[in-house]
């Protein structure tokens, strides 16, 4: 049987294009590949935070900084910092930081036994300092802030990010424009031999075993391929509608499932640049705001239970304040949860066809980054092995279903109580497993054998980085720390507090950094 070696992308999204691309980076000539995409249906229009892993996907592509971060605004994410979970005005970051331990034991839970101030975040990691300093993590020159990350020499290239995990922690990740990436890597792609057709499929035939033969499109008539890649965003045109996958709902955990969005101009220059996302707590869920290299991409993330769209969006302006007069608002039904399966016969989803959990935490181009490696490691043969299939479809279930108990945390965690929605927050029902762990949480914090057994990406520390922070679970110390030298760890809590006092005074700020990229 012939090796698949048609690829057929419909939708051209953040999805249909880092899939495209990534597709070419590995496969070059010897991979076909068309992508299909309508100039009447938008594109979702948001998704502008990642994870610091999405390095590896531009190194895949052998992009520099220099190359795609101007061209799509891009600015440098440290941190999520979290605003007003535990009450009005707290505030904590969430870091790209490794959390050291001492006498074998985290640094989080030294702190929860004699902890030197009252942030646990400034006290364990230099990030929180920096984010609050608004500091790039490059000096000027491009040398990387003075930290146990790699500047790429010594690191091992080609791994995916699972087999990465547990290795050195990377500083930052990115904020970006989404259209102008989409932008940045449609040129990528047709510069590398991908075919664009501008059109709008109209049907999916299916042959005699129930697997895609073609698709229809309106002007280009018909395209056939070997693999067809769903990236259709909500629709899920040819998986859930086609072949009929049924959607696992995550609804009853994660109760959001709307959105209100703004893209804001703003002066950057005069403001300032803040290295991190923020998410600030609401009364029925919670706003983000992402500063970008221009502007800011802002939205109310809400369940529709709770909140109605006009009531979001004027709280929305009202957070924002006059600036948003005149912009128009955007709003979004998330379909929360995922595919049963995300590849079913010849037809794999990715992105928002496959799943997604909200946008706390940013993980929705995360999926797509995971879904497109894996995609690359269990590429079909002319068998069509199902034992290939049934390994990609495991990866990315357990992905999805790991960063689902990470996100439920953060709302059973968050000590504030106030409204219907944060009350409700408490008693939500959420898989069995979780709720043991987050009983055993409060007594010894999450360590590699208590999380999700799975890879989702979401070490360990950053786990307790949330219990910490949101304050409303009170995890108490490791009894065996009373009896433990502290000697070290005071050492420790010094250095910490020395080295992010001397980043702090050299580095320079994140909106002259970005500048100088541009002269
Ligand atoms: C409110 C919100 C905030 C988010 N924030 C973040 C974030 O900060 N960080 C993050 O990592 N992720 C975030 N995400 C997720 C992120 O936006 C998506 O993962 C990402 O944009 C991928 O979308 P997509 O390409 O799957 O779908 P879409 O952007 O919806 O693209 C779908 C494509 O399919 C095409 N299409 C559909 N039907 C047809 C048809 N019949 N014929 C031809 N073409 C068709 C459309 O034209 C379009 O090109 C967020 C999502 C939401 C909803
Ligand atoms: N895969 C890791 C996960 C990770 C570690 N720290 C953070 C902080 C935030 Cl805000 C998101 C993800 C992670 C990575 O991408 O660095």
């Amino acid at each position: 049987m012939k090796n698949p070696d048609q690829v057929v992308i419909v939708g051209g999204g953040t999805a249909g294009w880092m899939t495209a691309s990534y597709l070419k980076a590995a496969f070059g000539d010897r991979l076909s590949v068309t992508l299909v995409e309508s100039d009447k249906i938008g594109t979702i229009g948001v998704g502008e935070a990642t994870f610091s892993d999405i390095r590896h996907f531009f190194e895949f592509l052998d992009l520099k900084e220099e190359d795609w971060m101007p061209a799509c605004n891009a600015t440098y994410k440290l941190a999520v910092r979290f605003e007003d979970w535990r009450e009005p005005g707290h505030h904590f970051y969430h870091p790209f930081e490794q959390l050291s331990s001492v006498n074998g034991f985290p640094l989080t839970d030294w702190w929860l036994h004699s902890g030197p101030t009252e942030r646990f975040d400034k006290d364990c990691y230099v990030m929180a300092s920096l984010c609050d300093a608004g500091r790039s993590p490059r000096y000027l020159g491009g040398s990387l802030l003075e930290h146990d990350a790699v500047d790429s020499d010594d690191e091992p290239v080609g791994m995916t990010m699972s087999e990465y995990q547990g290795r050195t922690q990377f500083p930052y990740a990115y904020h970006f424009e989404a259209a102008l990436l989409a932008k940045y890597l449609t040129g990528y792609s047709t510069d590398r031999g991908v075919r664009h057709v501008i059109d709008e499929v109209q049907d999916v035939l299916l042959d005699e075993r129930g697997w895609i033969d073609h698709i229809v499109t309106k002007d280009h008539g018909e395209i056939s391929g070997d693999l067809f890649i769903d990236c259709t965003g909500f629709r899920g045109l040819l998986l859930n509608k086609t072949l009929d996958v049924p959607f696992v709902s995550y609804q009853d955990t994660l109760p959001n499932d709307r959105a209100v969005a703004l893209q804001v101009p703003l002066d950057m220059q005069q403001r300032g640049i803040r290295p991190c996302t923020t998410a600030t707590a609401q009364d029925a869920g919670w706003i983000w705001t992402i500063p970008l290299f221009g502007r800011i991409g802002t939205g109310y993330v809400y369940a529709g239970d709770y909140c109605t769209a006009d009531e979001a969006e004027r709280r929305l302006r009202e957070f924002v304040g006059p600036e948003a007069e005149d912009v128009e608002a955007n709003h979004i039904r998330m379909r929360i949860g995922r595919s049963e399966r995300s590849w079913k016969n010849n037809c794999v989803a990715v992105g928002l066809a496959s799943g997604f959990v909200e946008p706390l935490e940013s993980t929705g181009i995360f999926f797509i980054h995971h879904a497109v490696e894996q995609l690359v490691k269990y590429f079909p043969g002319g068998d069509w092995q199902p034992k290939l299939r049934e390994g990609y479809n495991a990866a990315v279930a357990n992905v999805m279903d790991g960063v689902r108990e990470f996100l439920a945390l953060h709302y059973r965690g968050a000590a504030r109580n106030d409204t219907p929605y944060w009350k409700d927050a408490k008693t939500r029902p959420v898989p069995d497993a979780l709720a043991e762990r987050f009983e055993r949480w409060q007594v010894q914090l999450p360590d590699s054998e208590s999380v999700f057994p799975y890879y989702h990406g979401l070490p360990p520390f950053s786990y307790m980085c949330i219990l910490l922070g949101t304050g409303g679970l009170r995890p108490s110390p490791s009894p065996a720390l009373a009896l433990t030298d502290d000697t070290a760890v005071r050492k420790e809590f010094a250095a910490i507090r020395d080295k992010a006092r001397s980043l702090v005074d050299t580095l320079p700020s994140h909106y002259e950094y970005l500048a100088a990229m541009r002269t």
